[in-house]
């Protein structure tokens, strides 16, 4: 079986400037994969590649099989169908309730008809457990049902592979554990392959399968394993991220 996303020999840069020289990686449908590393090392550029807002300079990039550089209009479309993306912002549309923040993709981009879309929609909700909240707009949701909501939003087509960028960026700890919990599930219940981009160690802790750390001096990877391994990498870099923010042990 195809891994749900293939990368090989991927260079991505921004104007003159070279970011990720050489990425090569795979992951495998249902893994739960985060992209981590210091300021500036290029997981953002890395994400938005790999959901085909950008052209890499070089390489490939395979989504369940099927490449993603250099495709034409037509396969881009079907490729970029099979993934959801949940923005750092979240980005729902504020003038429009939850509900309608989900029907929209599901009116654009298939043939069902009203009654299926209110009721896929809600399916949906009932996945992040929001279905009590269908008419609220977004300013009415607290920052975690928010992004539960964006969330809701990304998986409305039943995407393959879900992207998420930061997930837990301004929320508080508690909140941001209650979403760990969701992604995990989402995985384990839905199938779904999720690639999160996170610098917070208790989530990378609690969610992925793997990790990928980059590095902005060699411009790549420079190491993808568990995060249990990578917690014990001899490998000053690896090591040197995974104990600057040890949590707090509290004796009681
Ligand atoms: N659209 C863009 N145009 C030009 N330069 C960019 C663009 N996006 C990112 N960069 C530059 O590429 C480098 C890597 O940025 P990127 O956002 O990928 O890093 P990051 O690892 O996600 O950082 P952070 O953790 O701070 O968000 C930075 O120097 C950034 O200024």
């Amino acid at each position: 079986m195809n891994p749900s996303i293939a990368v090989n020999h991927l260079y991505c840069g921004w104007g003159d400037r070279s970011i990720l020289e050489d990425v090569s990686f795979s992951i495998e449908k249902g893994e739960v994969v985060t992209i981590l590393g210091g300021s500036g090392c290029g997981k953002s550029t890395l994400l938005k590649h790999l959901i085909g807002l950008y052209p890499p300079r070089s390489g490939s990039i395979q989504i369940v099989g099927n490449e993603l550089v250099g495709s034409n209009y037509k396969d881009r479309e079907a490729i970029l169908r099979k993934i959801g993306v949940m923005y750092q912002s979240g980005a729902l549309f504020g003038s429009m309730s939850i509900l309608d923040n989900i029907t929209l993709p599901l009116s654009s981009f298939s043939e069902l008809d009203a009654i299926a879309i209110d009721t896929l929609a809600r399916l949906k909700l009932r996945l992040v457990g929001l279905e009590e909240f269908a008419d609220f707009f977004p300013s009415e949701l607290s920052g975690g049902m928010q992004k539960r909501a964006a969330i809701a939003r990304a998986m409305a087509l039943d995407p393959q592979i879900l992207f998420l960028d930061e997930p837990s960026a301004g929320l508080d700890p508690i909140t941001s554990a209650e979403l760990d919990q969701l992604i995990r599930r989402l995985a384990e219940t839905q199938g779904v392959t999720i690639v999160v981009v996170t610098h917070e160690l208790a989530s990378i802790a609690a969610i992925a399968d793997r990790a990928i750390m980059l590095d902005k001096t060699i411009k790549g990877i420079v190491a993808i394993d568990t995060p249990a391994a990578l917690a014990q990498s001899s490998d000053r870099r690896v090591s040197s991220f995974f104990n600057a923010q040890r949590p707090l042990r509290v004796e009681g």
